[in-house]
């Protein structure tokens, strides 16, 4: 089964050239003012007309208000909005015709993983993430990893993706546990935060699709 890679966080040309040129199924952009990945209305909708068609793109939220993605969607052509600490109703009341939905779920432990089902109906997609500690600013792109033997035999109620402090090294292993068809990167390809690399970003794409 071949694998697909998203490459999140991306607030540059370059970088944005790099994951889609090393062949990142997705890349996303965030859309939350504490984060150093952050990006403005503005210069995501540059970024947006870089994607070629085929790349899908992603804007991730907090919680977000309806106005913020419906802006987000517009100015950066989001394909998917993926939603971080978001219950399925307001995930449900977000979704938008053409616009796929992910719910992030933070997982430490395997009672995390039945949050997934109170998604059927309200997202398409569940993102597995690493939970972060209690009072971190930011719900994820921390570089943490959770257990993946957790996810060995769950079943899953809806099509997923893993992350969670995943990286070039890392990644092959992590498909091969866990048995991801999408995985997910942020930290793991930068050399501070927010910074991407673009030599890590080539080492990851290369990796994943080994
Ligand atoms: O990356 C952020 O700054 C961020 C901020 C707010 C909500 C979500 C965020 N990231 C979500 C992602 O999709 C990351 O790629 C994911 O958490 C994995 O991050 P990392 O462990 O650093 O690879």
């Amino acid at each position: 089964m071949p694998v697909n890679a998203k490459i999140c966080g991306l607030s540059t040309p370059d970088t944005l050239d790099a994951a889609i040129g090393h062949g990142a199924s997705h890349v996303g952009f965030v859309f939350f003012p504490p984060s150093p990945r952050d990006v403005a209305f503005e210069q995501a909708a540059g970024l947006a007309a870089r994607v070629p068609e085929g790349v899908r793109r992603v804007g991730v939220f907090v919680d977000p208000e309806d106005a913020l993605v419906a802006e987000a969607v517009r100015v950066a052509r989001l394909d998917a909005i993926q939603l971080h600490r978001t219950a399925p109703a307001r995930v449900a009341a977000l979704r938008r015709p053409g616009v796929e939905s992910w719910a992030a779920i933070a997982v430490k432990t395997r009672a995390d993983l039945d949050a997934a089902r109170g998604f059927v109906g309200a997202a398409d997609r569940i993102l597995y993430d690493a939970k972060t500690p209690e009072g971190a600013a930011l719900p994820g792109g921390m570089g943490l990893r959770f257990d993946w033997a957790l996810l060995v035999g769950f079943a899953h109620p809806l099509p997923w993706a893993l992350s969670g402090g995943l990286d070039a090294g890392n990644v092959r292993e992590a498909i091969r546990r866990t048995g991801a068809t999408l995985v997910d990167v942020s930290s793991g390809v930068e050399r501070a935060p927010g910074v991407k690399d673009v030599d890590k970003i080539a080492a990851f794409l290369q990796a994943a699709h080994a």
